[in-house]
């Protein structure tokens, strides 16, 4: 997709995250679409072979801007403008950065959808970034357990960091049970209008039971795993989410469902910038 002059570079680079919401819960920057040239040579990139004219162009590589904040317990803090926004890394790709919120009980199909999705939208050429609950308990959320407020702050630090890869203007797909619903507003309220799209793996607890993939539903009923979203612990379904899957009568292979979620991403123009 990139094709660069030989001394051009172009790099996706991850900044230190000093990113906070503000009153107007605006989307924050942390990667930044950085671009190297010297001399008379080019990069070309997009459908007319060149890289897009940045939108705002101010002769700097980014201030300060605003008075001084206290957001949570970070005191005497800043924003950060940098001259690559947003909307210019969109049009590096070619595609709108959001959020593709996929929630639904243990088993309900959440990952293998999300990895559906993935290779659906790598095949158009559309770059995503799968955070799986799973996985991001293998690393960034080692620290917390099933209990209320743990899976409440799991959900906190998932939302806000696929704030952080909508900024990008990465399409993320976000794939954790997130039982309650006061968490999963709380994130969509991080995101602009329309650029959180929930998802509702609406599969029954005898369907999900009944895959139990991993053994976890017998080990819950057997008392020996407390707390099991489902079993002993509630889940939430969404009241208004923009897409339920799983219902009779509809598409219900992971590929039918991925498809359901293309054409409404496709409908919405978050697949062109
Ligand atoms: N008590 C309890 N309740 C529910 N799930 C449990 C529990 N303990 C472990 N697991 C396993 O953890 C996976 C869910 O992690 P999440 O981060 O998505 O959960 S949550 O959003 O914080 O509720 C979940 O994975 P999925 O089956 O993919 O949903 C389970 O494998
Ligand atoms: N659409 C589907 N139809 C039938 N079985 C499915 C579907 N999606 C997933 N599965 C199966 O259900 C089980 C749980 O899927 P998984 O994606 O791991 O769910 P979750 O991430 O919600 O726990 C797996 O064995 C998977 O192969």
């Amino acid at each position: 997709m990139i094709a660069a002059g030989a001394k051009s570079m172009l790099g996706l680079l991850i900044a230190s995250p000093k990113g906070v919401s503000d009153s107007n819960s605006r989307s924050v920057g942390v990667l930044r679409a950085c671009v190297s040239m010297e001399g008379s040579q080019t990069m070309s990139h997009n459908k007319n072979g060149s890289i897009p004219e940045l939108k705002a162009v101010n002769g700097h590589t980014g201030q300060k801007q605003g008075p001084l904040s206290t957001v949570g317990n970070s005191t005497n803090i800043k924003w950060h403008e940098c001259p690559v926004e947003k909307v210019d890394r969109q049009r590096l790709l070619d595609q709108k950065g959001c959020v593709i919120w996929v929630t639904g009980l243990s088993g309900s199909g959440k990952s293998t959808l999300a990895c559906a999705l993935n290779q659906k939208l790598y095949q158009k050429g559309k770059l995503c970034y799968v955070l799986d609950g799973d996985n991001v308990r293998h690393g960034l959320n080692r620290d917390l357990s099933f209990k209320a407020e743990d899976r409440a702050e799991n959900i906190r630090r998932v939302g806000e960091v696929a704030k952080l890869f909508a900024d990008a203007g990465i399409i993320c797909i976000a794939s954790l049970i997130s039982p309650y619903r006061i968490d999963r507003d709380a994130c969509r309220s991080l995101l602009p209008e329309g650029d959180f799209v929930e998802v509702y793996m609406d599969v029954s607890l005898e369907v999900c039971e009944a895959r139990d993939p991993k053994g976890l539903y017998k080990l819950a009923r057997a008392g020996k795993i407390k707390g099991f979203t489902g079993i002993d612990d509630p889940y939430e379904p969404p009241l208004n989410c923009e897409i339920s899957l799983g219902q009779e009568g509809t598409g219900t292979s992971p590929i039918e469902m991925a498809e359901t979620v293309v054409a409404y991403l496709e409908h919405k123009g978050y697949l062109n910038a």
